[in-house]
């Protein structure tokens, strides 16, 4: 195979919650699309970014973690993560280096070994560790799999990232361009756009509502040549977390709109007026129409 020949394909980041997979992929293509939390089991919605090379084109599938249902939105998000691992060309299942190889990792592992996908294993937090505790976590991974390789990496710091990079594109097939350079996410912008009014709900206030928020658009719209309306609900699960989240004189939410406003008018390049409205709908996360409504259902 000539080693000019172009390469591309679809490549999903699997692992457990909290292990580093939005930090991975924005440090992989270089911009803030995915969500970023410290709460585990923030993204619910297949994020593709796509990182266009002169050699390769590599479209990153981020996963929801895998992990064992609990309610209905835990069922869609891994019969979502499980499609995902037979459709795609290559998977990245990550570790922590820092925590031992527990029970959640062994699930995702018995889930690789029932497809055919390769797997890279990529040991993330690199940096909260000795270095002479890296060989043997690599040797024991080595007896778990035929992991196609094992690559050691800080998401954090970006060390050895490159590395990874010029692993995943080796063991990609050749193919065409898939989408035009420049693009760097295929999601709609109304979901981008709740996923970052979503993060900073959580950043504002993560000691009171862990998981317990969704967000919607509502509606976006051009209100002057250089002025972007955008009408967003936040929903809440009970009256006393619409609370928490309007705050004493409302002053929480209206810092959760501002920044979220400052990052909506950075992503886009445009001034953006944002209005923001808080609701209570008890149970959102057992109603399925609801879910199907904002978005939270696989493809
Ligand atoms: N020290 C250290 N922390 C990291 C590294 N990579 C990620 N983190 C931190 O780990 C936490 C979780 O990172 P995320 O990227 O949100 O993890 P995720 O796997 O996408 O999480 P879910 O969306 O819940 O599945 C954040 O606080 C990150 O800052 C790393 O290489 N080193």
């Amino acid at each position: 195979m000539s080693e000019r020949e172009h390469r591309s394909g679809f490549v999903t980041l699997i692992g457990r919650p909290n292990v580093g997979k939005s930090t991975l992929l924005n440090c992989l293509v270089g911009q803030k699309v995915a969500i970023i939390s410290d709460k585990p089991q923030t993204t619910r919605h297949q994020i593709r970014s796509i990182l266009t090379l002169p050699e390769a084109q590599v479209v990153f599938v981020d996963t929801p973690g895998v992990h064992k249902p609990r309610h209905l939105l835990g069922e869609y998000m891994v019969k979502a993560a499980l499609e995902t691992l037979k459709e795609v060309d290559l998977i990245i299942f990550i570790l922590e280096a820092h925590r031992p190889f527990g029970p959640g990792d062994n699930y995702i592992l018995e889930r690789l070994r029932e497809v055919k996908t390769p797997v890279i294993a990529c040991l993330n937090k690199i940096d909260l560790i000795r270095k002479e505790q890296l060989l043997p976590l690599i040797d024991e991974l080595r007896h778990k799999h035929q992991f196609v390789a094992i690559v050691p990496v800080s998401a954090l710091t970006g060390e050895n990232v490159d590395r990874l990079l010029t692993v995943i594109i080796e063991n990609l097939p050749p193919g065409p361009q898939y989408y035009p350079p420049g693009t760097v996410s295929d999601q709609p912008e109304r979901v981008v756009i709740a996923e970052l009014i979503r993060e900073k709900v959580f950043q504002l206030t993560r000691e009171e509502l862990p998981h317990g928020v969704a967000v919607m658009v509502e509606e976006m719209v051009p209100r002057t040549k250089d002025l972007l309306y955008i009408r967003a609900v936040v929903f809440a699960e009970r009256e006393s977390h619409k609370g928490i989240l309007i705050g004493q004189g409302g002053q929480m939410l209206k810092k959760i709109g501002q920044l979220a406003r400052e990052e909506i008018e950075a992503l886009f390049g445009q001034r953006v007026y944002l209005d923001l409205w808080v609701k209570v709908k008890p149970n959102w996360r057992r109603n399925e129409a609801f879910l199907r409504q904002v978005g939270y259902t696989p493809e």
